[in-house]
């Protein structure tokens, strides 16, 4: 049994001239993995977003638990939404500690001091991403993998029910990619946790992820489990290349083999 988490309805965005997205409906249940694919600019960032109330839709609603996310305060949006968003930029010299322990404030008490537990939460975090040994090193002095970890371990440390990742493993080596995306499937299955990741690489999303929602031209193409909606007719339809569809057979997670030449025009 899932629970709808966040629900989007009739969603339309226009920036600049060009509406990006175009009545989108979608429903991100407890207990699920989603990822959001799709070509480049077709609005899968402008989508997460509009989802984790950093932005207001020009049409459509977006609820949170059943409450209006427009309605909500920015600090309780951020106490049951984290976000892991693709813009890198750390303006200020931070600590890597004091990036992650940013994850807590939300948390703490306007006039109040971190606790044991916030403490405990941020340390645990830096553990899983593999940061403890950067913890004291300014944020803006790490390579750019590592303060994507940075950035990833304090929306850990936020230890909200939603986690929304925007292309959050874009940076990460192979072993960074894998313990990190399964702790957050471990997190979503255990504890059953909402995590919606906008992915470009195909293949790692069907790792990890149970739905899929395909955006083309502004709307909702295809939208299902990986097994429904990953195949070589979508991938056609919704990026243009050509592609093999594979069952691996040990783990029985679906896998793309792309070939050099396989693209439309
Ligand atoms: N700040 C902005 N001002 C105006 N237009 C923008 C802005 N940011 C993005 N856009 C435009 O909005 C559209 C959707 O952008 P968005 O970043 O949501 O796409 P995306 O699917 O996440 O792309 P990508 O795969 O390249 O990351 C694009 O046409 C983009 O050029």
């Amino acid at each position: 049994m899932t629970d709808s988490v966040l629900h989007m309805e009739g969603i339309s965005f226009t920036r600049g001239r060009r509406e990006v997205l175009k009545g989108i409906d979608a429903r991100f249940e407890g207990g699920v993995f989603h990822a959001i694919l799709g070509p480049n600019g077709v609005g899968k960032s402008t989508l997460v977003e509009i989802l984790s109330g950093q932005m207001d839709p020009d049409a459509g609603s977006t609820t949170l638990f059943g409450t209006p996310v427009r309605k909500l305060s920015a600090r309780k949006v951020a106490r049951q939404v984290a976000v892991v968003s693709q813009s890198h930029e750390v303006r200020f010299a931070f600590s890597v500690r004091e990036v992650v322990m940013m994850g807590r404030h939300p948390h703490i008490d306007r006039f109040g001091s971190p606790s044991e537990h916030d403490f405990k939460l941020a340390d645990e975090a830096m553990a899983v991403a593999d940061i403890r040994h950067l913890a004291d090193r300014p944020v803006t002095e790490v390579s750019g993998g590592e303060r994507q970890r940075t950035l990833f371990a304090r929306a850990l440390a936020q230890d909200t029910p939603v986690l929304i990742l925007d292309e959050a493993t874009s940076n990460l080596d192979m072993k960074h990619t894998l313990s990190l995306l399964s702790v957050v499937r471990e997190k979503v299955k255990r504890e059953n946790r909402c995590a919606v990741g906008v992915f470009q690489d195909i293949n790692t999303a069907a790792l990890f992820c149970d739905r899929f929602h395909f955006l083309k031209e502004g709307r909702m193409a295809v939208s299902g489990s990986v097994e429904e909606t990953l195949t070589p007719e979508t991938l056609w339809e919704v990026f243009g290349v050509r592609a093999r569809v594979m069952e691996d057979e040990t783990t029985g997670s679906r896998q793309v083999l792309f070939n050099a030449g396989g693209f439309h025009g």
